[in-house]
């Protein structure tokens, strides 16, 4: 599984039919503290195009962390985040490595969307309205080709006769459905998936869970994924990496991972929460 002799450097690489083996996420050496508390610790781990990975481990392990490295929600302390090659930490000027600024931050993040535990709907804006800010305000995209893209997402989530509805009159399990249509609205090259059915009551769970097992199988989407569903995990998932204190200890397909993982640190994960 490893790319190189390093055991903290993973790579994404079983077979997937839709991917073309291009790079399309890499943290090098990447690490992020809060105070003196090291949450990533020299990280390094690459999405190829096309993957669905999930992150799995322990509270407090850092996974959150990255997802919200990606969406600049964070800065890192030392390292870089590329995304289908560009820096997304960094710009080059004159031929030197700088810090990036607003704009080209901006330009980066566009390739990447994230559906959030909490689903953040704008609660003033009908559900159509919520998927199309975004296309026209940041995108450009004209208004009836918005509208166009959000009805086809709607019904995708299967929520096509709630255009009209304000996200107080749906369900969470809906409003997350709506979420995830307002991430893709933007087509995005990566969805991250934050914990997106922890704060929904039991029972709507498994309508979230299958809109997003539909997305993976027929869509080649890239998917960077945390989870606490391993079911979830385990079906849509080419490679699971198993994080503890801010590094990846093992990663593999999911049978590998579920079914026979090799650190002991994974088997008393799994066996907690399995
Ligand atoms: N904004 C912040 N300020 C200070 N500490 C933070 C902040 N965000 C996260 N942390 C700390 O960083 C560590 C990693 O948090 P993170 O949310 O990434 O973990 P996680 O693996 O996603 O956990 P969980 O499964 O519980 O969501 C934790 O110790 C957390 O308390």
């Amino acid at each position: 599984m490893s790319a190189d002799s390093n055991p903290g450097n993973h790579t994404t690489e079983h077979t997937n039919p839709t991917a073309d083996g291009r790079e399309l996420i890499r943290f090098d050496k990447v690490t992020k503290r809060f105070g003196d508390n090291t949450v990533l610790d020299n990280l390094d781990f690459t999405v190829a195009a096309g993957k669905h990975v999930t992150l799995i481990g322990p509270s407090g392990s850092g996974k959150t962390t990255i997802l919200r490295l990606l969406m600049t929600l964070l800065k890192v302390d030392e390292g870089t985040i590329r995304v289908d090659g560009d820096y997304l930490t960094h710009e080059e000027k004159g031929g030197k490595l700088v810090p990036a600024g607003e704009r080209h931050t901006r330009e980066v993040r566009k390739k990447i969307g994230m559906v959030f535990q909490q689903f953040n709907l704008f609660p003033n804006m009908k559900v159509l309205r919520n998927i199309m800010e975004a296309p026209v305000h940041v995108l450009g995209l004209g208004k009836d080709e918005a509208e166009q893209r959000a009805r086809e997402l709607l019904d995708l989530v299967g929520l096509g006769d709630r255009c009209d509805a304000y996200p107080t009159q749906l369900s969470g399990g809906q409003q997350q459905r709506v979420a995830i249509a307002r991430a893709l609205a933007m087509r995005p090259q990566v969805l991250l998936l934050d914990e997106v059915t922890s704060a929904l009551d039991p029972e709507l769970v498994a309508g979230v869970l299958d809109v997003l097992r539909d997305i993976a199988h027929t869509t080649d989407i890239t998917m960077l994924c945390v989870t606490h569903e391993m079911n979830f995990a385990r079906d849509i998932s080419d490679d699971v990496l198993m994080f503890d204190a801010g590094r990846v200890i093992e990663s593999g397909s999911p049978d590998k991972i579920f079914s026979d993982p090799e650190h002991e640190r994974t088997r008393e994960f799994l066996s907690a929460v399995l």
